[in-house]
C-alpha cells in the first residue's frame, strides 16, 4: 500500500473534475494515506506546484464547475526532458502514485509518463467531448450537453418568431457526440458530425422545401470537427434564400454546476481512482459503461479512437 499520492486536472475543465478531486482526497484521507494536489496541471508539475490537500482543502466545490485544481495545456510536458523534470518534482515530496483527471491528450501524456517507470498512473476520462475510448461516460460531458439543450431550446423561440434557420456551432474537438447527443434531444433538423458524410447542397434544396410548404424555422447543429458554423451559415443563407443566423456558443458549454450525474459518476470514478492507485495499480483509467464502472487498460484508451454510435446517426435522419 502507497503512503503518498497526487491528483491533477489537465486539459480542458469540465463541469464535475472538482468532484473527482474531491473523491480522490477524501478516500486517500480515508485511508490514511497523504494526498498531493498538482496545480494547473502537466505545467505545474513542471514547475513544481505541488501542495499537500486535507479534507478541508476540498471543501465547498462539489457544486462548482471548473477545476479549483486550476488546469493547463503544457508544451513542455509534450517533451521527454519536461515529463523527466515532473517526474522529478513528484520524487522530490515522495509522492509514490498519481491521479490523472483528463481528456484523451491528458490521459496520453500520462502513459506516456507511466512509460519512464517510477510509479502506479490511474487516470479518469475528465472532458465535455466523450471522446475518451473504452468509456461511454466521461466527466462534464452531461452537464455540457444541458446547456447546449439549454441554448437550443432558447433559439428555437428567435428562430421560430423570424421563420429563420439557425446554425448552431458547439464544441466536441473532432467528436461529434455533444452536436448528436443535443441535437436529437433538442429536436434539431439537422445534425452535422465529423464521423457523418453530408451534402450541404442537397440540404439546402430540403430546406428550400419544406420552407415553401410551410414550415416556420430550422435549427442546424454544427460540430466544430464537421466546419465552421459560420461559413456553413453563409453558405445555407445563399443558397436557400432563407434568413439564416449562427450562434458559435463556445465556452459558455464547459462552464456551469455540474449535474447529479456528473456529480455522483465523478465521486465514484474518484474513489475507484484512488483505492486502485494506492494499492499499487497502474495504467488503468475508469469509467463507465452502461451504467457500471470499468477499468480500461491507459494505453489501450489512447491507442484507439472513440466512435460515434451510427445508431444515433440513423436516429437523427430519422426524427429531423
Ligand atoms: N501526445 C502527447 N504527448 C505528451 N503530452 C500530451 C500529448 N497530448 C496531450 N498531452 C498533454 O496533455 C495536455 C492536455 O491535452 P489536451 O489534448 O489539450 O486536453 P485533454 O486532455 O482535455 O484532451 C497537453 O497540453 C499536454 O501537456
Ligand atoms: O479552451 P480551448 O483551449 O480554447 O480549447 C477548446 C477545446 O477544448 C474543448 O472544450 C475541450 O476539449 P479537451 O477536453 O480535449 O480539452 C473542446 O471541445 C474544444 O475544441
Ligand atoms: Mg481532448
Amino acid at each position: 500500500m502507497l503512503k503518498s499520492i497526487a491528483v491533477l486536472t489537465s486539459g480542458g475543465d469540465s463541469p464535475g473534475m472538482n468532484a473527482a478531486t474531491r473523491a480522490v482526497v477524501r478516500t486517500a484521507v480515508f485511508e490514511g494515506v497523504k494526498v498531493w494536489g498538482i496545480y494547473n496541471g502537466y505545467q505545474g508539475m513542471i514547475e513544481d506546484d505541488i501542495h499537500e490537500l486535507t479534507s478541508r482543502s476540498v471543501s465547498d466545490i462539489i457544486q462548482r464547475g471548473g477545476t479549483f485544481l486550476g488546469t493547463a495545456r503544457s508544451d513542455e510536458f509534450r517533451t521527454e526532458a519536461g515529463r523527466k523534470k515532473a517526474l522529478a518534482n513528484l520524487k522530490s515530496h515522495n509522492i509514490e502514485g498519481l491521479v490523472i483527471i483528463g481528456g484523451d491528450g491528458s490521459l496520453t501524456g500520462g502513459a506516456l509518463l507511466s512509460k519512464l517507470g517510477g510509479m502506479p498512473i490511474v487516470g479518469l476520462p475528465g472532458t465535455i467531448d466523450n471522446d475518451v475510448w473504452g468509456t461511454d461516460y466521461t466527466i462534464g460531458a452531461d452537464t455540457a450537453v444541458n446547456t447546449i439543450l439549454d441554448a437550443i431550446n432558447k433559439l428555437r423561440d428567435t428562430a421560430s418568431s423570424h421563420r429563420r434557420i439557425i446554425v448552431i456551432e458547439v464544441m466536441g474537438r473532432k467528436s461529434g457526440w455533444l452536436a448528436m447527443m443535443s441535437g436529437i434531444a433538442g429536436g434539431a433538423e439537422y445534425i452535422l458530425v465529423p464521423e457523418a458524410k453530408f451534402n450541404i447542397d442537397q440540404m439546402c434544396q430540403d430546406l428550400k422545401k419544406s420552407y415553401t410548404s410551410g414550415r416556420r424555422y430550422s435549427i442546424i447543429v454544427v460540430a466544430e470537427g464537421a466546419g465552421s458554423g459560420i461559413e456553413i451559415g453563409k453558405q445555407i443563407g445563399t443558397k436557400t434564400g432563407i434568413d439564416t443566423r449562427v450562434s458559435v456558443l463556445g465556452h459558455i458549454q464547459r462552464g456551469g454546476s455540474p449535474s447529479v450525474e456528473d456529480r455522483l459518476k465523478a465521486s465514484i470514478l474518484g474513489e475507484r481512482a484512488a483505492l486502485a492507485v494506492i494499492s499499487g495499480v497502474s495504467n488503468v483509467v475508469f469509467g463507465f459503461n452502461s451504467g457500471k464502472v470499468v477499468s480500461i487498460d491507459l494505453f489501450d484508451s489512447v491507442n484507439n479512437t472513440k466512435t460515434l454510435d451510427p445508431e444515433l446517426v440513423r436516429l437523427a435522419r430519422v426524427l429531423a
